[in-house]
């Protein structure tokens, strides 16, 4: 604090509390004559994160923001934001009501509101459009994506970009403009500079966001918010974006979406039984990884680590093979350097066809074949070759890998690292701690996995998983409904209505029908008893459907073959049309079966699908194979393309209610006694009776808490 400036730290989130800080320090400044500019900065090197999301759910209190901010712009001394770390929602709409902004070149700035099913409300809709114009408002607040310092001061955001210190910077310029007049620094007296075509702009960007939101109601209040800017004097703006905001604030998707944004964290914060928490088991350090398998799943495995700064010795067993895994392994590397204006590492991956490679290796991850017996001998080798402390983890999709530890010499260091498809992509891993996994090695794979940008979620070790297991069912339930009379377009339909970024049939195109027919196999749910001309529609005492095993049969594998459930225009393609020969097959099916097609609604499509996911959630908690409800919803939200806008499955079934769940369960399955999945969950049942109680206290229902994790 100097005679000419009041430097007041903010904390990491504008609460109450801070708030009253800053109203009460900035005009104590205000009025202090010895003050000539004021410099706000944030505490601990961290500008400001935003209003505090937490105070959402509670009455407000406190001095409210945008009178706030209205003050600071108003005032007749010039303010300057000295932006670190990051300025993000709430604390950019501060810094955008101060007069100047500097930020240090590391800095993120960003109105994320939108993921958060809002809008920046405390005049971002209104001012940051007077500053960039149209286009870049729209871009950054129907995206909510955050932008770096550099590309802040190119669209003119911040006045000065420093690699130093970035409050002395700001008391630097707020010295240098003393006296200056502020009123063409005030950005709500700006009139927002306006694109020719004000109208095909906001046409085609309504589009765009539309088919984004999958049926999100952000974007689009975003998007007419900024219209607001460009139509209407600023008063009248902020009046438009205080409108919208109060429609969004008490939804039921902003609740979900600020739900993710804590269970999202939550998932982080693990636990064992034995007392070992994230907070207490310190992971290992990881400089080196083996992959196994160049496959579908190795190559993306390779490329995150490569891209994380893990050096990569990447294991094939056949030259074409190795050669064609170091091609598309370059190729992804080099794309991504191209994208982000930088050499691409190529130099950290190596690839052999030998395991003796892997000798000192920190950590390998094995990613061949879905084959108990091939992956033991991979494990069993890699015991011998390894060094006594690697960690040993492998990519399957659902077998038993306390299984696979118990052929190795090491069974605590044994983890599952279940990544999924595309691997450098999709954000979920699911970390699956055997019994015998010690606390570090769940330790280093949780943290290995936010090292790669993933959303590392703990789960227990049985059939599939979290993910998966609920998978099975819910991909049982489209196809029962095919049977029924449905078509799979009319089922992704409804699937995708509801918010799916795709609909079951074209993922299970996309990811190849020959993987579930493989497992199907390995359950002996299809073997030489099953008359392949009549196969049954009963098995293991239970309704069984053998549509995609026809389908398998015929060839149809799906995109990898140019036909599967869709037809695509040559194998490898991607653009999924109807089959009128799906359709004929469909028919003669239900004919050979005496099956007469019924119609079947959206409704019975959605509730039939994702209740099943939520009963089998139930299960999983009860099995006590997911900690809490949160990390099942966050499988299903990063792993499967589950609508963040609606939570994840458990959430989803909180806020329809679970009476209704319970009701709508029990009424499908009194029509298809055959199927047990439709029963409702002994969880579901005596949450009901308990009168649904809030999602954190499920757990306490459960009558022995078996925690497998
Ligand atoms: C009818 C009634 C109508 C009523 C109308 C009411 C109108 C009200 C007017 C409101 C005015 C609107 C103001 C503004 O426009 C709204 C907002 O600002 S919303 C918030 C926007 N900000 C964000 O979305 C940022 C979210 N945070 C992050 O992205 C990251 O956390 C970070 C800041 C980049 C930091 O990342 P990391 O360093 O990785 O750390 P973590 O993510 O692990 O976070 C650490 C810790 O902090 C908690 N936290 C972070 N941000 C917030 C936040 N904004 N609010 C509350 N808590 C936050 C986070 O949860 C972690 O805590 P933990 O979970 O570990 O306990
Ligand atoms: N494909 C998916 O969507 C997906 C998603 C998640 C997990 N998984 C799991 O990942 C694993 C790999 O699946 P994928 O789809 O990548 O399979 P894939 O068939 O595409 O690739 C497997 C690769 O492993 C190689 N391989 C086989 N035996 C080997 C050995 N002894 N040493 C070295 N390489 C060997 C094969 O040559 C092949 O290239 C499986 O366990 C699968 O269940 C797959």
């Amino acid at each position: 604090c100097s005679d000419e400036l009041f430097i007041r730290p903010l904390s990491l989130v504008l609460s109450a509390a801070v708030r009253k800080g800053i109203t009460e320090a900035v005009a104590r400044a205000f009025k202090d004559t010895r003050v000539k500019a004021v410099v706000l900065c944030g505490e601990n090197g961290k500008f400001c994160g935003g209003a505090d999301i937490r105070e959402f759910a509670k009455a407000m209190s406190g001095p409210p923001l945008v009178p706030m901010i209205h003050a600071i712009e108003a005032g007749e001394k010039p303010v300057v934001a000295a932006i670190e770390e990051m300025a993000l929602g709430g604390g950019l709409e501060l810094a955008l009501g101060c007069h100047y902004r500097v930020a240090h070149a590391k800095a993120r700035l960003g109105l994320p509101e939108v993921t958060l099913g809002l809008l920046p409300a405390a005049g971002g809709t209104q001012r940051l459009p007077r500053l960039t114009g149209i286009p870049a408002a729209l871009d950054l607040i129907t995206t909510g994506r955050h932008i770096s310092a550099q590309e802040a001061l190119k669209l003119g955001i911040v006045d000065r970009v420093t690699e130093g210190n970035a409050v002395e910077a700001a008391v630097e310029l707020a010295l240098s403009v003393v006296g200056r007049p502020l009123a063409p620094r005030r950005l709500s007296n700006h009139a927002t500079p306006l694109p020719a075509d004000l109208d095909g702009v906001f046409e085609e960007v309504l589009v765009q966001v539309k088919r984004r939101a999958r049926g999100a109601m952000a974007p689009v209040a975003c998007a007419k918010a900024v219209r607001a800017a460009a139509e209407l004097p600023y008063s009248r703006g902020l009046e438009c974006e205080r409108e919208l905001m109060n429609t969004l604030f008490t939804s039921g998707q902003a609740r979900a979406l600020q739900y993710c944004f804590f269970a999202q964290r939550a998932a982080g914060k693990w636990s064992l039984p034995n007392g070992a928490r994230w907070d207490n088991s310190r992971p290992r350090a990881v400089h080196t990884a083996g992959v196994i398998g160049l496959g579908t799943m190795g190559r993306g495995i390779a490329v995150c680590l490569v891209k994380a700064g893990i050096s990569v010795v990447a294991v094939e067993t056949e030259e074409k093979q190795l050669d064609s895994g170091r091609r598309a392994v370059r190729g992804m590397l080099e794309r991504d350097a191209k994208r982000r204006g930088v050499t691409a590492p190529l130099h950290m991956i190596t690839f052999t066809l030998s395991m003796q490679q892997l000798r000192d290796v920190d950590l390998v991850i094995e990613a061949v074949f879905e084959d108990m017996a091939l992956k033991k001998s991979v494990f069993a080798e890699l015991s011998r070759v390894c060094r006594p402390n690697a960690l040993l983890c492998t990519n399957t999709s659902g077998l038993d890998v306390d299984e696979l530890a118990s052929v190795t010499d090491r069974p605590p260091l044994v983890v599952g690292m279940h990544f999924f498809a595309p691997a450098h992509v999709m954000k979920l891993l699911e970390v699956i701690c055997g019994p015998r996994s010690s606390p570090e090695t769940v330790a280093t794979a949780m943290t290995l996995g936010k090292r790669l940008g993933k959303v590392s979620v703990a789960v227990g070790n049985c059939p599939g998983f979290v993910g998966n297991r609920m998978l099975k069912l819910y991909l049982d339930q489209a196809h029962f409904l095919l049977e029924e009379g449905a078509s799979p377009e009319q089922v992704d339909q409804a699937l995708e209505e509801f918010g799916f970024a795709l609909g079951i049939f074209k993922v299970a195109d996309l990811s190849g029908l020959d993987i579930g027919w493989r497992v199907r196999k390995a359950a002996g749910l299809i073997g030489p008893d099953v008359d392949p001309k009549f196969p049954s529609r009963h098995r293991q005492g239970r309704r069984y459907c053998p549509l995609p095993d026809l389908l398998c049969e015929q060839g149809r594998l799906g995109q990898k073959s140019g036909r599967g459930w869709y037809l695509y225009d040559s194998a490898g393609g991607k653009e999924a049309r109807p089959d009128p020969a799906i359709s004929s097959f469909l028919q003669e099916y239900r004919l050979r079966y005496g099956i007469s097609a019924r119609r079947i609604t959206e409704q019975e499509v959605v509730e039939r699908c994702v209740f099943v996911l939520a009963n089998e959630g139930f299960r999983i908690l009860e099995d006590g194979m997911a900690a809490a409800p949160e990390d099942i919803d966050m499988v299903y939200v990063f792993g499967y393309g589950w609508p963040r806008h609606r939570g994840g499955p458990m959430f989803h079934a909180a806020q329809v209610g679970l009476a209704t769940v319970l009701q709508r369960l029990e009424f499908y399955h009194r029509q298809n006694p055959d199927i047990p999945h439709l029963q409702p969950s002994t969880l579901l049942r005596r949450l009901v009776g308990a009168r649904s109680p809030p999602m954190q206290q499920w757990k306490q229902h459960i009558r022995s808490i078996n925690s497998q994790l």
